[in-house]
């Protein structure tokens, strides 16, 4: 769905106190796993976003009933399994809706999932979902652009994935947690979604260990019990805002952070010659009136430098003076915002995964998101320069960002947007 642009008109420094939404990649596992439980479940912290939309959506086809009680709040509820399937319409608009198939699988016995699409950027394989799954004694088959699983007992086993992945870590676990078998997963993700799904999953009665550590080992339990649940703070957003500070030479600050979850981005700035205060769940970036240095930054898996914010430091580190070097090796093709950032004067240049960026102030210009990180570069840099930066693809950034620009304008910024359309990204 088309919809109207975002337009920001930069080039004055931002200032006062931003509150940080909750985790949306946090938030969309935990929906994903209340599937387990045949009791209601009330959760907190969820953002009013596309991606959580889209995702009720594909829960409301496996049998979920689900109400808002708050403005944040969601109570979800599915005594039966509908249907074991998750349909190309749902799940091709969010390739997060692929780990569906562990809860269905444990619940219902089969799972028929679609076979996720690529995104804008690149292929995103789902082997490791399928080889976990497998070594766990479950049957998985391609048929007709779908996976379709079966399990004749309970999980259990051991699997070493063969990289670490967010979403294989989610998926294994998912499936394993009902029934009588002893899942040990090695080589697992540590990343802060994993942890969070984790303990959501154990205050309803699971029996995991080992949430933070790459051997995580699953008992499965008969059932699951209802529960109450709070989603962390979104550690990509806090960093997006992060770097909105530093690219506008401002001091800003951000409530709802967990900086533990973010030393990897604050080592970075503070490199960079950015000031960061933290106190308790609040963080104070000030870069007003400095002179910043370039840095180079490679993307890893958690607690590592996150993919997710490689394309705005590219846009904050297009405005430093001097050359840095960013490689991201975890999504070598996720390059769509480079494109747009040279309209707006960037010098950077591409070669494999690797930006060669020379800092040089920007200048406004019409632009188009592809993605929903490349759509927060594009509006941090618009928000360096004077004049009218127009932004299209606004429904990439509703993927991810709540209400944003009523919160930048908050800040200062001037930034309008339609508001309250919450239309999912093709
Ligand atoms: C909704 C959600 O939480 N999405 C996040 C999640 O995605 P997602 O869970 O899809 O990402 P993964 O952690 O699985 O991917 C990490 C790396 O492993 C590769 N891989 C993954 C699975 C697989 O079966 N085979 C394989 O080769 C991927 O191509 C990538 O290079 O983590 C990514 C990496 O932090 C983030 O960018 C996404 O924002
Ligand atoms: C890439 C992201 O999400 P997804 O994995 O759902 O595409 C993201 O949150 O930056």
């Amino acid at each position: 769905m088309q919809l109207t642009p975002l337009h920001v008109q930069g080039g004055r420094e931002l200032s006062g106190e931003i509150a940080v939404q909750h985790s949306k990649n946090a938030a969309l596992p935990i929906i994903v796993a209340s599937l387990l439980s045949r009791e209601r479940v009330t959760l907190h912290g969820i953002p009013h976003l596309s991606d959580v939309m889209t995702i009720l959506d594909l829960l409301a086809h496996i049998g979920t009933q689900h109400t808002w009680v708050g403005e944040n709040s969601l109570e979800l509820f599915t005594p039966e399994i509908l249907n074991t399937d998750a349909p190309y319409a749902l799940v091709s608009k969010m390739r997060a809706s692929f780990i569906v198939m562990g809860p269905i699988l444990a619940r219902a016995g089969r799972a028929t999932v679609s076979m996720p699409g690529g995104c804008a950027w690149g292929p995103r394989p789902v082997d490791q979902h399928v080889k976990a799954l497998r070594a766990l004694g479950a049957q998985v088959n391609e048929d007709g652009g779908n996976f379709e699983a079966t399990r004749q007992g309970s999980l259990s086993g051991h699997f070493i994935f063969e990289l670490l992945t967010v979403g294989g870590t989610h998926n294994a676990i998912l499936a394993s947690v009902l029934g009588d078998g002893v899942v040990t997963l090695e080589n697992a993700s540590i990343d802060t979604d994993v942890v969070d799904m984790i303990e959501f999953l154990n205050s309803l009665g699971a029996d995991i260990q080992g949430a933070g550590t790459n051997t995580i080992t699953v008992r499965g339990v008969s059932a699951l019990r209802g529960g109450t649940y709070t989603v962390i703070p979104d550690r990509i957003e806090a960093g997006t805002f992060m770097m909105l500070a530093a690219a506008t030479r401002s001091r800003i600050t951000l409530t709802n952070v967990r900086p533990d979850h973010l030393r990897a981005v604050t080592g970075k700035l503070q490199e960079m010659g950015v000031d960061i205060t933290e106190q308790g769940s609040t963080l104070t970036v000030d870069a007003r009136n400095r002179t910043l240095s370039p840095v180079n930054i490679t993307t890893q898996s958690y607690p590592g430098f996150p993919t997710d914010l490689q394309p705005q430091m590219s846009a904050l580190l297009a405005t430093v003076p001097g050359t840095s070097v960013v490689q991201d090796p975890v999504y070598p093709d996720r390059l769509t915002h480079v494109a747009e950032l040279t309209r707006m004067g960037a010098n950077i240049t591409v070669s494999g995964y690797t930006q060669v960026i020379q800092g040089a102030p920007l200048h406004a210009a019409p632009v188009k998101a592809a993605d929903l990180r490349a759509g927060a570069a594009l509006f941090i840099a618009g928000l360096t320069c004077e004049g009218d930066t127009v932004i299209d693809g606004v429904q990439y950034l509703n993927r991810g960002y709540e209400r944003l620009a009523e919160r930048l304008r908050g800040l200062g910024a001037n930034v309008t947007q339609p508001e309250g359309n919450l239309a999912a990204a093709d």
